[in-house]
């Protein structure tokens, strides 16, 4: 059984400057397995964000459902932690104090915090940086802490929305190494946002390849490549030539 599906679900938006709807999501059906690793790729307004947040709750579909674990989404909840493309960070607190954030928030005891933080921290490699602040630290290191605090909640599935955008080629690769690792050891599920073709090929198991707005899915791809990915092979690009081929603009259709 999926651990999310996403049945038929429609978004609108209103627009209230033109007095019209704006259509962001269009009839999508997506299933994501338990340890599936599904990257959303699309242009820009394609509605990827739109689909993310209906998983994580902050938002509602117009139509259709949203299930995790085979219960519908109505707010956001702990089996669902979030990375968004600004680690939004605490900056008055301290890289283990910002991982166990929402442990503060729970009332539970400094040392537990702590504990639980370092095994995170630890994943993340962040060792022997416990104590210093996010302004001491680099968008990728800052990008770390994002993830560890998302993991300390242990949550089924982890929500990512262009989490490494910020990050320049080098460290972005990097940061795909590690995100591999995290995802097989922590044995989460992850639903990942992207607009870069590599980046998904570099991390998905399968990619949602959608179309302009209003989005749709335009195919599902699994993607059987041995990892990690070696973004040079033949395999690799002829997965990359399949999906630029979608991501071109579908022909204008006279409407009947
Ligand atoms: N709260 C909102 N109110 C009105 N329109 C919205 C709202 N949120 C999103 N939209 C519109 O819905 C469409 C999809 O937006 P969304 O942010 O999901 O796209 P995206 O694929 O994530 O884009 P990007 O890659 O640029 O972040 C866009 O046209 C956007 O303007």
């Amino acid at each position: 059984m999926s651990l999310i599906t996403i049945q038929n679900v429609t978004r609108l938006f209103d627009d209230p400057k033109r007095k019209s709807a704006v259509k962001a999501l269009d009839n999508v059906s997506v299933e994501v397995g338990r340890n599936e690793f599904l990257c959303l790729l699309g242009p820009s307004g394609c509605g990827k964000s739109t689909l993310l947040n209906l998983i994580a709750g902050f938002d509602h579909p117009t139509e259709g459902t949203v299930k995790v674990g085979g219960h519908v989404v109505t707010a956001p909840g702990a089996d669902r932690g979030v990375v968004f493309q600004q680690p939004t960070l605490m900056p008055w607190l301290t890289v283990w104090e910002n991982v166990a954030f929402h442990l503060t928030m729970q009332g539970v005891g400094k040392d537990i915090r702590r504990k639980k933080a370092q095994h995170f921290i630890e994943m993340v490699n962040l060792k022997g940086f416990e104590n210093h602040f996010p302004s001491e630290l680099s968008g990728g290191m800052n990008q770390r802490v994002g993830i560890a605090r998302a993991l300390l909640m242990n949550p089924e599935v982890i929500l990512m929305d262009e989490p490494f955008g910020a990050l320049d080629e080098q460290t972005k690769m990097e940061m795909h190494g590690e995100l591999v690792r995290i995802w097989r050891e922590s044995q989460s599920t992850i639903v990942f946002v992207t607009h870069g073709i590599d980046e998904s090929l570099a991390l998905g198991t399968h990619v949602a390849v959608m179309s302009a707005r209003p989005g749709r899915i335009r195919e599902m791809i699994a993607i059987d490549l041995p990892r990690p990915r070696d973004p040079t092979s033949p395999q690799f690009n002829d997965y990359k030539r399949h999906i630029l081929s979608l991501l071109r603009p579908e022909p204008v259709t006279a409407e009947a």
